[in-house]
C-alpha cells in the first residue's frame, strides 16, 4: 500500500492544464532566478499536448531553460510516433522557441548503441532536474518502464541516466531516462486524464510490486516530491 501522495483533482482538463502550466513556469523561472538556468523533462504521448501549448506562451526566461524527454521511441524525429516531434510542434513554439532542447534519439541504429551518446548530450543539463512531467499508461508504465519487460530491472536499477528498452506490449524500441535520473529532480508531476487512468492510479497505490506497475517506483518513494494532477 502506497500512502501520502499529493493528489489534485480538477473539474476539467483546461483547469488542470492552466494550473500545471502556471506551476511549471513559476518553478522554472525561480530556478533561473536562483541558479541561472533551469531544466525541464517532459513526456510524450497524447496527454500533454495542450499543456505544451499553454506552457509555450508563458513569459519566462526560456533561453536559460534546458528541455528533454522522459523517454523516446527510436524512430526518426519527423515520424508520427516521435515524442521529439510533439515537443518541437507544441512546446518549442511561441516564447518557448528559445529554450535549449536536446532529444534522446540520435543517429545510432539502435537505442542500445545510442545510449552513451544520449547520456553525453544531456551532460550539460542542470541537475537535479527542476521539473519532470510524467504520464502513465493504463498498464501502469511511466517513462518507458514497461511492466515485465526484460529491460525494466536495468531501467530501475542502473545509475546511468538512460536505458534502452524493447517493450513487448508497445511499438518501437525506446530509450528512457532511468529511475535514478527521474528521481534526481526537485519536483515531479504525474499528469493523468480520464477515469481509466484514475482507476489504474488507485490500483498502483493499493500494492507495492514495482515490476507489475512501474509507476510505483515514483509513487512509492519519498526522495522527490510528486504531485498528481488529475481530471476526468
Ligand atoms: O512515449 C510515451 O509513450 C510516454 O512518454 C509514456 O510514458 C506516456 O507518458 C504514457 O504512455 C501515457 O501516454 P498517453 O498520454 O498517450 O496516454
Amino acid at each position: 500500500m502506497i500512502k501520502d501522495t499529493v493528489f489534485k483533482s480538477f473539474d476539467n482538463t483546461s483547469a488542470l492544464e492552466a494550473k500545471l502550466a502556471d506551476n511549471i513556469a513559476r518553478q522554472l523561472q525561480d530556478a533561473v532566478d536562483s541558479r541561472g538556468k533551469a531544466s525541464l523533462v517532459v513526456s510524450g504521448g497524447s496527454t500533454p499536448l495542450k499543456l505544451f501549448d499553454l506552457l509555450s506562451q508563458k513569459s519566462i526566461d526560456w533561453a536559460q531553460v534546458y528541455i528533454t524527454l522522459a523517454d523516446e521511441r527510436w524512430v526518426g524525429s519527423h515520424e508520427k510516433d516521435s515524442n521529439e516531434r510533439l515537443v518541437r510542434g507544441h512546446l518549442l513554439q511561441n516564447r518557448a522557441a528559445s529554450a535549449k532542447f536536446s532529444g534522446l534519439k540520435n543517429m545510432f541504429t539502435t537505442a542500445e548503441a545510442g545510449c552513451d551518446m544520449t547520456i553525453s548530450a544531456l551532460a550539460h543539463f542542470p541537475r537535479p532536474f527542476d521539473v519532470v512531467v510524467l504520464g502513465m499508461g493504463t498498464d501502469g508504465h511511466t517513462c518507458s518502464w514497461f511492466p515485465c519487460s526484460e529491460a525494466l530491472d536495468n531501467a530501475l536499477n542502473t545509475q546511468a541516466l538512460c536505458a534502452a528498452v524493447t517493450p513487448t506490449t508497445a511499438p518501437h524500441e525506446r530509450i528512457t531516462l532511468s529511475k535514478t535520473a527521474i528521481l534526481n529532480s526537485r519536483q515531479i508531476y504525474l499528469h493523468l486524464v480520464g477515469e481509466a487512468k484514475l482507476s489504474v492510479y488507485h490500483q498502483a497505490l493499493a500494492h507495492d510490486d514495482v515490476s507489475k506497475m512501474p509507476i510505483r517506483a515514483v509513487l512509492g518513494q519519498r526522495k522527490t516530491p510528486v504531485d498528481v494532477f488529475y481530471s476526468a
